[in-house]
């Protein structure tokens, strides 16, 4: 296989299964988005043209011959192809049934890539027959619009598969971060540490929603987009995250489970946009006017990003 595959599979066409394989297609592979649900494919069409007009708007080329087909099929989404991106929700015993239908289907030497938020891979693997060929491939939402993709073999991962799927990342110019295993992966690690802080803040009542959103936007995220932690450090002097991490850390929030407030939301139907209402309530069209501006936010702040230092 060159860098990009030719032929590749994605398995699972909810909320990140269609911008994935719009990201592959844009590249110049041959797509194919397989689901269980007849509902869920007729779902990811509609989804698949806005994520093309997005993709449109931002500014990577686009090479030519690439596509989407979309189908419940399997033994058709699999005809030929080199790659599979794992994309079925984050059930251990789903995925795991699901990879021993895909092996029972394929060569040995098709790449099965997970895109779990962060099971780890050689957990999922233990049930395989080549488990050398699971790998993470783990994309951020919206994943046509987050250029990063972390990269996670397991304990039983061939160390050619990791060097190929960095090339293939790279292929469709995303950058590949190579970590070593751990349970939720470095992004999810770090997302989880702040969403947790977050929710003890709002649970305790110190901060309204809007006052947290706006305090973690502009204080954290604006200059977090900049200059990552590691720098930041740098920049605020490392006597003083001495002097606060000293006091600080220890009266943190450490809770091990979900707050109670969201697991009543989720008891009482709230998830979120798909519901019309979680965290915030939505109107009726709110949810697609939200959609839109976080959208054309993320366009734009890309755009920026792309054009500054990397520093
Ligand atoms: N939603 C997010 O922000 C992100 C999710 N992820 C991970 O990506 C994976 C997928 O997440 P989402 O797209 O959000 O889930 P989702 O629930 O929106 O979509 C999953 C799709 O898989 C389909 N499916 C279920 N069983 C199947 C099977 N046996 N074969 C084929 N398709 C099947 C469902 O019909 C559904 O359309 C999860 O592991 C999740 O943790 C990773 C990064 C971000
Ligand atoms: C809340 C949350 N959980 C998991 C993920 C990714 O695995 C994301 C994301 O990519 O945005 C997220 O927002």
């Amino acid at each position: 296989m060159s860098s990009l595959p030719t032929i590749a599979t994605v398995i699972g066409s909810g909320t990140m299964g269609p911008g994935i394989a719009a990201t592959l297609a844009r590249a110049g592979a041959t797509v194919r988005l397989y689901d269980i649900s007849p509902d869920a494919i007729a779902r990811a069409e509609a989804a698949y043209d806005v994520v093309r007009g997005v993709l449109e708007s931002v500014d990577s080329p686009s090479a030519p011959g690439g596509s989407v087909s979309f189908g419940t099929d399997l033994d058709a989404a699999l005809a030929d192809t080199e790659l599979i991106i794992e994309a079925v929700p984050e059930k251990l015993e789903l995925k795991q049934k699901v990879f021993a239908d895909l092996e029972a289907r394929i060569g040995d030497d098709v790449i099965i890539a997970t895109n779990t938020s962060g099971i780890p891979i050689t957990t999922m693997a233990e049930s395989m027959t080549v488990p050398a060929r699971l790998i993470g491939m783990h994309w951020s939402n919206p994943p046509h619009l987050i250029p990063m993709i972390e990269v996670i073999p397991g304990e039983k991962t061939s160390s050619e598969l990791v060097d190929q799927l960095i090339e293939i990342v790279k292929a469709f110019n995303y950058v590949p971060v190579l970590e070593k295993e751990i349970p939720g992966f470095v992004e999810n690690r770090v997302l989880y540490a702040i969403l947790r802080e977050c929710m003890a803040l709002l649970e305790e009542g110190i901060v309204t929603p809007e006052g947290l959103d706006a305090c973690v936007k502009w204080g954290i995220g604006y200059k977090l987009s900049v200059v990552g932690p590691t720098r930041l450090l740098d920049m605020a002097g490392l006597d003083i995250y001495q002097a606060v991490s000293g006091y600080l850390n220890k009266d943190l929030d450490a809770s091990t489970d979900t707050p109670q407030f969201i697991k009543d939301k989720i008891a009482a139907g709230q998830l979120g946009f798909k519901t019309n209402g979680g965290m915030y309530e939505y109107g009726d069209g709110d949810v697609d006017a939200k959609r839109k501006e976080i959208i054309t936010g993320l366009i734009a702040a890309r755009k920026t990003l792309a054009s500054i230092p990397n520093v």
